[in-house]
């Protein structure tokens, strides 16, 4: 079956985007994987599926899919993306959108200069919510990996975060500690780590090893983890630029743990495409 599809990217966290609601497909595990592949098939960090709402005071579903396959709760920069994709493709002529997740919703908001702002909801804090095995909630964790201890903050953003405060991320380990620490076991279901270097109270510099995709250029939620983190260990004010590889993102947090997290920055189409599925 030949499928329609749209090379986006935020900041370089590139995806894949399909529109499922004018055209209908299945896919396996295998097949996002081979769709994933950059020499053998299309190439992405995600794919993204968007889709008609299952509840009907939302616009889209938005589903994601990680190059290994698996399904995830959220992604900020995929969130942006897809944004300016149901604008560009005439899905909807919103400038905000109320789009279905996983495990809730997000708010989409379109500016005319290009840029989107996320409303990525409320952080989980709870390490019950994260997951993270911890007897207690605390800003900061001890966790032991080959012989060393690591602190590290674990926050949710309906997808799970590790945050790591180092001094240079030039010279970080993060394709050493990166991927020891997405598969710790006291990440059950697995997790983000940002390694995050302060650069002043409303400046950093941040790194992400992503669960199921390894390093990328940019990660939302984890830009939006780790302003949290650091707003919760007392060393970020509440509105925070973000440098990562690919870009800045702007992003705020008022500090209570109803208060949503809010995430600005841009959203690029690349090529359209088909592909036999
Ligand atoms: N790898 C993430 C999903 C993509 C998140 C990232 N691309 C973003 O922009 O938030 C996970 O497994 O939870």
């Amino acid at each position: 079956m030949l499928v329609r599809f749209t090379k986006m990217h935020g900041l370089g966290n590139d995806f894949m985007v399909v529109d499922l609601v004018t055209q209908r497909i299945r896919l396996s595990e295998d097949k996002v994987r081979k769709l994933a592949d950059r020499h053998l098939g299309i190439g992405f960090d995600q794919l993204l599926l968007v889709e008609p709402p299952t509840n009907p005071e939302m616009d889209f579903r938005y589903r994601i899919y990680n190059a290994d396959g698996s399904e995830v709760e959220h992604c900020g920069n995929g969130a942006r993306c897809f944004a300016r994709f149901v604008r560009d493709k005439r899905l909807t002529n919103k400038d905000v959108i109320a789009v279905e997740t996983a495990n809730g919703k997000a708010i989409l908001t379109i500016f005319p200069d290009n840029q989107v702002e996320v409303d990525m909801g409320a952080p989980e804090l709870l390490p019950k919510a994260v997951p993270f095995v911890a007897q207690e909630q605390s800003a900061v964790y001890s966790v032991d990996v080959e012989s060393q201890h690591v602190d590290i903050s674990v926050v949710s953003m309906g997808n799970p975060h590790g945050v790591l405060v180092i001094d240079d991320t030039d010279s970080a380990p993060v394709e050493t500690l990166g991927p020891l620490l997405e598969a710790h076991t006291r990440f059950p279901a697995k997790a983000n780590i940002g390694f995050m270097q302060i650069l002043s109270s409303t400046e950093v510099k941040l790194r992400v090893y992503e669960r199921g995709a390894g390093e990328t250029m940019a990660c939302g939620t984890g830009a939006c983890a780790a302003v949290v983190a650091g707003r919760l260990r007392g060393i970020l004010d509440e509105n925070v630029k973000v440098h990562l590889p690919g870009g800045d993102l702007q992003v705020s947090w008022k500090g209570g743990e109803k208060d949503s997290v809010m995430m600005t920055g841009p959203a690029a189409t690349v090529f359209e495409g088909q592909v036999f599925i």
